[in-house]
């Protein structure tokens, strides 16, 4: 029984819930529909618990801004939850560790910490090595997935461990491999009997391929953190590990939430959080700039103009560059990379449009149903970066354009993010030119829908440009 004045839903079944009325490989459709049947804010029980599904800029905006403290919690029974113990950042419960954790990573990534190599020329130096890669390339054409993967883990790991790994060094590979491996099981059909059948979690079952995964991966990052110990100097921070480790020496108190586990934690979700999302994004990117030949002009054009002779593009000439802007929103806005958000809870009990939602509620936020909102875009179904400019030519961004989230959980990395696709894609657009194959057949912009969504596999045709 739904409690009362609960958000309406389809009739649930036993232990399964409402599970077997949504494709499993994709239910963003089946949301949509459920949608249109019960408007805005519906529920859905998943498995035996109760979960409301947001839809829409009203009211995703009054639940995660205006009532941000109330919907701020994260799920404790989900499998993923478990695996990452509730630790960190990223599926931290609301509370003080989560507050001085997130702050703590913010300033550090606002260049506050990370000594005398600065972001953005983190960002850059690993743009070389993506320009050679493409180099080799050129006039000939390559699967862009394995280049772009790379590139955003080793930005992160120049970032939390001042060090990036060759693109062939096999210890490297592994642990892509394993934490593609981790994401894909946490949620899949294993973590979903997980999840609905408690009394399975004893028995020797798949789904603890997943546990061990994430064990590897911690040794990986415990021996990285070893050998900082060993080499650091102590208030000269090199990365986000160092200050870390500084900031354990600040806080020694006996109630400090900073601890060497809860490291651990914290560069374990920053690489989790920080690849997929933005070499999904930076794929979309280039497959939509290859159909759109006219953008992909328009964007060079703006691009020499704003450079002329310099070398290297810096974040700040995006000021300078609305075109360029609006192409990079209009593709994050196609690319739909994070379409359910990371689940949310309610902290207490709470109300939404006139519904009650008891304490500990799941909540989703459909993000999805914000970037192609009827109302909200002059394009809401196609590519067509006019979506983000005014009738002068200026850079404007809709309020539904939502793709971080919003409140006080919004995406952490949003503002590297940003910096990494505008570098990556400016320098990248400068020196080549990007063309559907002869033999790419027809594109296909379908998504494969996931915790991160993913463009199908497809061939880039490379074409480097004169130095005109
Ligand atoms: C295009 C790239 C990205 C997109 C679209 C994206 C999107 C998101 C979304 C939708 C959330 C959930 C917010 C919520 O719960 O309401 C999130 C959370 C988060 N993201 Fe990102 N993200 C991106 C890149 C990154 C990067 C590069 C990092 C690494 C620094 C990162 C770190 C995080 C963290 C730590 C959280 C958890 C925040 C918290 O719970 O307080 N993200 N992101």
């Amino acid at each position: 029984h739904r409690p009362k004045n609960f958000p309406p839903g389809p009739r649930p079944l036993p232990i399964f819930g409402n599970l077997l009325q949504l494709d499993p490989s994709n239910p963003l459709k089946d949301l949509e529909r459920l949608k249109r049947r019960y408007g805005n804010v519906f529920s859905l029980y998943i498995g035996t618990r109760p979960a409301v599904v947001l839809s829409g800029l009203e009211v995703i905006r009054e639940a995660l801004v205006t009532r941000a403290v109330e919907y701020s919690g994260r799920p404790n029974h989900i499998m993923v939850s478990h695996i990452l113990q509730n630790k960190g950042v990223i599926l931290a419960n609301y509370g003080s560790s989560w507050r001085e954790h997130r702050r703590f990573t913010l300033t550090t990534l606002r260049n506050f910490g990370l000594g005398k190599r600065s972001m953005e020329q983190r960002i850059l130096e690993e743009i070389s090595h993506i320009s050679s890669e493409l180099e080799r390339s050129s006039g000939s054409s390559m699967d862009p997935h394995h280049l772009f993967h790379l590139a955003a883990s080793n930005i992160i790991c120049s970032i939390i461990f001042g060090q990036r790994f060759q693109n062939d060094d096999s210890v490297f590979l592994t642990l892509i491999q394993v934490l593609q491996e981790l994401t894909k099981e946490s949620f899949g059909p294993w973590s979903m009997l997980y999840e609905i059948l408690p009394i399975l979690r004893p028995l020797p079952l798949p789904f603890w391929n997943a546990f061990h995964k994430c064990e590897q991966i911690r040794d990986f990052i415990g021996k990285i953190v070893t050998k900082h110990k060993r080499l650091r100097i102590a208030g000269e921070p090199r990365d986000l590990t160092d200050c870390y480790l500084d900031q354990i020496d600040k806080t020694d108190d006996v109630g400090s939430t900073f601890n060497d586990s809860q490291m651990v934690a914290l560069l374990l979700d920053l690489f989790i959080a920080g690849t997929d999302t933005t070499s999904n994004t930076l794929r979309s990117a280039m497959l939509y700039l290859m159909i759109n030949q006219d953008v992909q002009d328009k964007c060079h054009r703006e691009i020499e103009k704003v450079l002329q002779g310099r070398a290297d593009a810096s974040f700040e000439d995006r000021h300078a560059m609305p075109y360029v802007q609006a192409m990079i929103h209009e593709v994050q806005r196609m690319s739909d990379t994070v379409p359910l958000s990371m689940f949310h809870t309610t902290c207490c009990d709470t109300q939404l449009q006139g519904y009650q939602l008891p304490k500990g509620t799941t909540v989703i936020p459909n993000l999805s149903s914000l970037l192609h909102e009827e109302g909200q875009w002059k394009f809401p179904h196609e590519f067509n970066p006019e979506n983000f400019l005014n009738e002068n030519g200026e850079f404007v961004k809709p309020e539904a354009f939502l793709p971080f989230s919003a409140g006080s959980r919004v995406c952490l990395g949003e503002g590297l993010a940003r910096m990494e696709l505008f570098l990556i894609l400016v320098t990248l657009l400068r020196r080549f030119q990007f063309i559907w194959p002869e033999d790419g057949g027809v594109p296909d912009f379908g998504l494969i829908f996931g915790g991160t969504q993913s463009q199908k596999p497809y061939r880039l045709g490379v074409h480097l440009r004169s130095n005109e």
